[in-house]
């Protein structure tokens, strides 16, 4: 079980963050006594609440890490690479960033009172690899279009019928519902899982290398007048005013 541990934040996520979320995918990955991986996040108000946008809003960045990198491109690769089930246990706000993650993750398992959806056109960000193109393939591209572009929250029902997610159950059952599907999981044979795996992932395999396109892109806007002054506004507690800043129509 790999735990988000921000939650004066809502478990949102710096450059050191993604690096240690990075290395403990990478250990379960190595021990072959990890038949599964479950990802949650510490506290009961929030799964993750993505790029830590007070961060931003501080120094323009997502902070230091041991590589001098903001690796979330890596991160979701890690996530869709290892070759073992990976169950996102979503114990509340999964949001931005955080929502990305919860959509790669192979399995959805969400307390009734988790709430879905995408921020970064309020706040100045957007991932257009995995977080739009994969979210696209889950939940078809009119939803995937009212997710990001109206940038509402929904609810655990509304995610379980739209095939966010996978089962809906009371806050206080989460961990143990997701520990049950891991230890059912646990009972199959690992190499069938991988091979399964591999093959539901080939098909969007693509979606890697447009990621690394989005990220560039991105990398660009979060520096540009328009990006930052989506990260000010949060910091500040104001509505933005991207029209002032807008660099292209
Ligand atoms: C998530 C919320 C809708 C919750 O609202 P609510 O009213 O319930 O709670 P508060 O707003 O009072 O939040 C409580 C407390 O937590 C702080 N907080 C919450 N989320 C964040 C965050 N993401 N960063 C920093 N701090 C956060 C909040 O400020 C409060 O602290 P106080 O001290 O003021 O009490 C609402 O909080 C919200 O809208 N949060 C922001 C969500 C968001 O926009 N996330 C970032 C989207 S951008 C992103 O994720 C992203 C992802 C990438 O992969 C990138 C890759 C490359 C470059 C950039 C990327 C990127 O930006």
């Amino acid at each position: 079980m790999i735990t988000m541990n921000r939650p004066q934040r809502y478990n949102a996520f710096r450059a050191q963050t993604v690096h240690e979320l990075i290395t403990a995918f990478r250990l379960a990955w190595a021990d072959r006594g990890v038949q599964a991986v479950i990802l949650t996040g510490a506290g009961d108000k929030a799964f993750c609440t993505g790029g830590d946008v007070k961060q931003r809003a501080e120094t323009g960045d997502y902070g230091p890490s041991p590589s001098g990198m903001f690796e979330i491109g890596n991160l979701h690769k890690t996530i869709r690479d290892i070759p073992k089930p990976v169950i996102a246990a979503v114990n509340g706000l999964a949001i931005g960033g955080g929502h990305v993650l919860h959509v790669i993750c192979d399995l959805t398992i969400a307390s009734a009172t988790a709430r879905f959806g995408q921020s970064g056109p309020k706040v100045g960000s957007f991932d257009a690899g995995f977080g739009s193109a994969y979210l696209a393939r889950v939940v078809g591209e009119k939803r995937a279009r009212e997710i990001w572009y109206l940038c509402r929250q929904y609810d655990a029902h509304t995610a379980e019928r739209w095939g966010l997610v996978n089962a809906v159950v009371a806050p206080d059952q989460l961990l143990e519902e997701a520990t049950a599907w891991a230890a059912e999981i646990a009972e199959k044979s690992p190499t069938a899982l991988r091979f399964l795996k591999q093959s539901f992932n080939a098909d969007t395999d693509h979606q890697a290398g447009l990621s690394n396109l989005a990220m560039s892109g991105l990398d660009l806007f979060t520096e540009s007048p328009e990006g930052r002054e989506g990260a000010a506004a949060f910091a500040e507690k104001r509505m933005p005013d991207f029209n002032s800043h807008v660099i292209s129509h």
